[in-house]
């Protein structure tokens, strides 16, 4: 997985793979630039009538220049402005400055007359990871003119303004795109960020995810590559007891979808049997919304053991019996998944906690989190909340919202890169929490059941978005699983 670097670290890594690759940092800030104009030529409207590029005195201006030069080689009209006497900028910067072509306009960014042209594109080479204080006088200026532009903008690394790893504190450039170098700056992983980000890019510059481990610091990102290699492998021979017996726990008069939603996703992540048991006097009000699944009626006394995955919470309600939830707990001895108001009587009941068994799974989102640890300040502390409650319990956790974050009991983050806004509907949750116990009930460790059902969770949400965008709703990202199998090359 890819570890997420403190901006502090950035420099140390840089010139730690430039002395064994035996390359110059100017080199690496090409290989920077080369990769932010292949990301901009592939996606952006070549009919783009000006780039405006504005860079500031560090690498990441330095970035900008060496864009400029690129981007006027490939017919762009490039306007280039700097904010700091050249002399004064880093050598890179200057190394670039020296190799511009004569077709880039350059001018001091005091002696520009403020005009935006019509269907033009900002580029922000002001600061990125080393900025450290707030932004003021003639930096502050420009970054209020050209946030109020209607063009299109780009951040290169970071929006100007954004610290790399602590919540903004002062003026920041609210980019449509953010081309980050490497791996995401932990700040662009935040909830609060969202407007000064946009969309999240992250180009590759070469740097090997060995030489970036040495300066790891217990928080990754997870990606497409990752996620095979955390797969169980089935071979003809493999019967439908391979595929593990599920059972959903949840449900209650007048709230019987969420528990259909959980055991249709299971289902559809392959588990071989799906089983409901509604939480009702009458469990057959509920009935299975697809003919392949089946009812278990609980009579509190049943050894749960013959399943091999549970999952707790989906549309249970808050009138379920605290005894039956603890003798739930004492007939099934595995690690479990609980979600939804499984968590917010958890929350209601905290002695329960101690008796989850180690290594279960819970999927909160922000609001159910809040209640079980109590409120946060910002993200940072959260992500520190989250990390205390993972250790001190020895439980998964699994924080759900943009970039869902998994903690480990051993502490370790790891934030998904899968998934977009479409996924914020009535019953996401629900699959997710589905797709997890079924990777439970194939035998996978809980660790590898929730790292593969955060990422394929948010890869069939991707793909059902493709054709609904707004109009998608929880039962076609179910419809779309199969195809995230497929999409990672997972027989
Ligand atoms: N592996 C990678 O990731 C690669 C990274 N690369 C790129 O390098 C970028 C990092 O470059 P960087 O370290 O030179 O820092 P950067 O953000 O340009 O700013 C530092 C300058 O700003 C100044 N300054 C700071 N705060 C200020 C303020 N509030 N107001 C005014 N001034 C302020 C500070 O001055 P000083 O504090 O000395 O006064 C210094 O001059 C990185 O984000 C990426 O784009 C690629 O090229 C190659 C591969
Ligand atoms: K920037």
């Amino acid at each position: 997985m890819l570890p997420i670097i403190s901006g502090e670290q950035v420099k140390h890594l840089d010139q730690q793979y430039i002395s064994a690759e035996g390359i110059s940092s100017l080199d690496l800030m090409e290989r920077a630039a080369n990769a932010f104009v292949a990301w901009f030529t592939t996606t952006i409207n070549p009919n783009i009538k000006q780039v405006y590029i504005f860079a500031g005195p560090g690498n990441n201006g330095g970035d900008g220049v060496a864009i400029a030069r690129l981007l006027q080689e490939r017919y762009y009209n490039v306007h280039l402005f700097y904010l700091q006497e050249v002399a004064d900028c880093s050598a890179d910067f200057k190394a670039n400055y020296s190799r511009l072509p004569d077709k880039v306009l350059v001018t001091k960014f005091n002696e520009w007359n403020g005009i935006i042209a019509e269907h033009s594109v900002i580029i922000d080479g002001v600061f990125g990871v080393g900025i450290n204080r707030p932004i003021e006088g003639v930096f502050q200026r420009l970054i209020q003119i050209l946030n109020k532009a209607t063009a299109l903008k780009i951040a290169i690394d970071i929006p100007s303004g954004l610290p790399a790893d602590q919540i903004a504190f002062g003026t920041v450039f609210r980019a449509d795109h953010t081309v980050s170098f490497q791996f995401p700056k932990l700040s662009l992983l935040f909830p609060e960020h969202a407007s000064f980000i946009g969309e999240l890019h992250i180009m590759d510059i070469g740097i090997s995810e060995e030489t970036m481990d040495a300066f790891q610091v217990g928080r990754f990102y997870l990606r497409a590559k990752d996620i095979p290699s955390l797969h169980r492998s089935f071979h003809r021979f493999s019967h439908k007891g391979d595929y593990g017996k599920v059972l959903i726990i949840g449900g209650a008069k007048g709230k019987t979808g969420a528990i259909n939603l959980s055991a249709h996703a299971a289902l559809r992540t392959d588990s071989g049997l799906v089983h409901l048991a509604p939480y009702l006097e009458d469990p057959y009000l509920i009935q299975p919304i697809i003919s392949e699944l089946m009812l278990f009626q609980d009579d509190s006394k049943q050894n749960l053991n013959n399943f091999d995955a549970i999952a707790i919470g989906p549309g249970w309600g808050m009138g379920v019996d605290i005894a039956y939830y603890q003798s739930i707990l004492a007939r099934f001895q595995k690690p479990i998944v609980i979600d939804a108001d499984g968590l917010n009587l958890l929350a209601a009941n905290p002695d329960l906690i101690h008796k989850i068994p180690k290594n279960s799974v819970l999927t909160p989102h922000l609001k159910e989190f809040e209640r079980l640890v109590g409120k946060s300040k910002d993200h940072l502390e959260r992500m520190e909340k989250a990390k205390n409650f993972a250790i001190a319990n020895g439980l998964i956790l699994v924080l759900k919202g943009a970039h869902t974050l998994v903690t480990l009991p051993d502490g370790r983050q790891i934030f998904n890169s899968s998934g977009n806004q479409y996924m914020a509907t009535a019953g996401s949750g629900d699959v997710l929490t589905g797709m997890i116990a079924s990777f439970l009930g194939q035998g996978y460790s809980p660790e590898h059941a929730a790292l593969c059902g955060v990422y394929h969770h948010g890869l069939a949400g991707e793909l059902a978005s493709k054709s609904k965008w707004r109009g998608m709703i929880a039962s076609d990202i179910i419809e779309a699983i199969p195809r995230t199998f497929l999409e990672l090359g997972i027989k």
